[in-house]
């Protein structure tokens, strides 16, 4: 089976509120790197002319513009931190780069996220390509790995991560975050 893999570099800042991993309190910062593998939904035979899978740049060419437009730089912080009512309050116009999730933004939870918007994307482009796999590696010692559906991991609700939309929230109105 054919694979692509594509691997973009972002960097990011996030506390973990929980007092699993009470040092992840302070807002502290990674540069991680997220790798995707996807699949083609219905594989060919290779056909003997063109021989892709699909073109690179058509296969990642959104999904690398989320990252880079949204994703880096973005602050990373649960639903529940007061620090975006900090944000709302006194600096409403930076909420476009706060990226908000239900509950501590671990890069567990990062990954089941991101699997979740690439899906979408991949959907509303045509529904050619599938996630296989997701890894993240926050630190040159710790990376999480997910592979599978990751609305079954994820809370039922909607959340932007469901949305083919450029969205990293669901405070800013999708119009505004797909300028
Ligand atoms: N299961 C998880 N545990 C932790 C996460 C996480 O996302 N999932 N995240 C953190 C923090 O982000 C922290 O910054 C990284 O923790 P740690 O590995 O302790 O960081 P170091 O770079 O100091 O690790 P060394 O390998 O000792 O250099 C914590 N836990």
């Amino acid at each position: 089976m054919l694979e692509l893999v594509f691997r973009r570099r972002f960097a990011m800042a996030h506390r973990l509120l929980s007092e699993a991993s009470p040092k992840c309190a302070v807002p502290h910062g990674h540069t991680e790197t997220v790798t995707v593998r996807l699949r083609a939904t219905r594989p060919a035979p290779l056909d003997g002319a063109a021989n892709m899978v699909e073109p690179f740049e058509r296969a990642k060419g959104r999904w690398h513009r989320w990252i880079d437009d949204r994703v880096d730089h973005a602050l990373q912080l649960s639903a529940a931190d007061p620090l975006l009512g900090w944000f709302r309050a006194q600096e409403p116009h930076r909420l476009d780069r706060i990226l908000v999730t239900p509950g501590d933004p671990t890069t567990e939870l990062l990954c089941c996220l991101f699997a979740a918007k690439l899906g979408a994307f991949l959907a509303e482009d045509g529904g050619r390509l599938a996630v296989v796999a997701l890894e993240i590696e926050e630190t040159p010692t710790n990376t999480v790995g997910f592979a599978g559906d990751p609305l079954d991991w994820l809370p039922a609700r909607a959340g932007w991560w469901r949305r083919a939309d450029m969205s990293i929230n669901d405070i800013v109105a999708p119009e505004a975050a797909a300028a």
